[in-house]
């Protein structure tokens, strides 16, 4: 084994490391949601957070966890607020890159609860642009959202097994359209989305 493949197993077993506490955090926050313990478990709990807290502090990068290529050859990026294994605001929403879209599974929690008993918006239209954005880059033109329309047709249950889907629709030149929705197992669409993504003038020195 050469020494570079050494260092980089080092850096992912530490990156395994930091998306296991990213997953036990996501479990906390869902306790914290939810617990109906006493006064006398939370100041103990509190107590017990604030010294994780100041130890994880005590070493801070500037960004969360970059893009980068996996030692598996794949993009990914671990910080990201929807798919970041390695951020605990993400769900992690695992995405399947398929003929002319992609899909993920999805099973919002009591902690996304926007009306009472159901998902709040804004989180159902970040998993839609983030699954349009995803379908766009798929066909090859990455862009950021310039625009993204919602259309709430009934309450997104939490607690349930649900399927996203998005797919490209059309390109002009730095203009790129996608479409995408969140469904029951059974078809029936609950929030449907469309977006227009802009490859920046940068990103190609345009
Ligand atoms: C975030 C992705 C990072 C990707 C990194 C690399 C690889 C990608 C690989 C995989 C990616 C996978 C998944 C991606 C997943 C999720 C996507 C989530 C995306 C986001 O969560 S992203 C955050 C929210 N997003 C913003 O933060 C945008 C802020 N904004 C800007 O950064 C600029 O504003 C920009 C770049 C949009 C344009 O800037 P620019 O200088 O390149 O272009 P310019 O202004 O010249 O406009 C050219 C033509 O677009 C028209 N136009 C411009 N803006 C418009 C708008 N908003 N609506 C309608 N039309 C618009 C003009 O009217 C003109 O039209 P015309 O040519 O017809 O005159």
């Amino acid at each position: 084994m050469s020494r570079m493949s050494v260092e980089l197993g080092t850096e992912e077993s530490r990156l395994a490391a930091l998306c296991a506490l990213a997953q036990q955090t996501r479990e906390l926050m869902d306790a914290v949601a939810l617990t109906d313990v006493g006064e006398d478990d939370l100041t103990a709990a509190h107590a017990a957070l604030t010294a994780v807290n100041e130890r994880l502090r005590s070493v801070l990068r500037q960004t969360p966890q970059p893009f980068e290529i996996a030692p598996d050859g794949t993009l990914r990026h671990l910080g990201n607020a929807v798919t970041g294994g390695a951020n605990p605001h993400a769900l992690p929403l695992l995405i399947e890159v398929r003929d002319g879209g992609v899909r993920a599974e999805v099973v919002f929690r009591p902690l996304h609860e926007g009306p009472p008993g159901a998902v709040h918006g804004g989180i159902s239209a970040m998993i839609l642009d983030h699954l349009l954005g995803q379908a766009v880059a798929a066909a090859g033109s990455a862009g950021m959202t310039g625009t993204l329309t919602v259309r709430y047709r009934r309450p997104v249950p939490y607690g349930t097994p649900l399927v996203a889907t998005a797919e490209y629709t059309r390109t002009e030149g730095r203009k790129t359209w996608a479409e995408g929705r969140i469904s029951l197992p059974d078809g029936e669409s609950l929030v449907e989305a469309t977006g227009l993504f802009i490859t920046p003038s940068a990103w190609i020195g345009a």
